[in-house]
């Protein structure tokens, strides 16, 4: 499908059960590195630095690939959203913004 035919993104406040956008999780994730709350994951893995992360990053972007060939629609959905969440924690240990990415899409 080329670009032109591709839906309009819908809000998240448009869905019919509640979720987060890849943004409001950005939001998220930024105020627990600065507030560093008791048991967060995120905190864990930005403790535990760029290498660590990168790694996790490519075993989900494996997991992707292996659920789009293999798995269910949802299952692939699922680990989507866990590859963008672990992208999400390296460019806060990179000190990257939003803006920084969206600038090359
Ligand atoms: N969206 C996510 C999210 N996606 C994936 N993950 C993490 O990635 C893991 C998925 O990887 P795997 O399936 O490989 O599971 P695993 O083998 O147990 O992972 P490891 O602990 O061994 O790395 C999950 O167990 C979580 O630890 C996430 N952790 C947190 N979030 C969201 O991030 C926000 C902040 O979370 P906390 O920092 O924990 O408060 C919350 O809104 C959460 O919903």
């Amino acid at each position: 499908m080329g670009r032109s035919q591709l839906a309009e993104p819908t809000p998240s406040h448009c869905y019919a059960v509640p979720v987060k956008s890849f943004d409001e999780l950005f939001a998220e994730l930024s105020a627990k590195a600065i507030s560093r709350p008791e048991g967060s994951d995120t905190v864990a893995r930005l403790d535990a630095g760029i290498h660590s992360i990168g790694k996790k990053i490519v075993e989900e972007a494996a997991e992707v690939w292996m659920a789009a060939e293999h798995e269910s629609d949802a299952e692939c959905a699922e680990e989507i959203s866990q590859l963008l969440y672990h992208l999400q924690v390296l460019m806060l240990a990179k000190g990257l913004t939003l803006e920084d990415v969206y600038t090359h899409l």
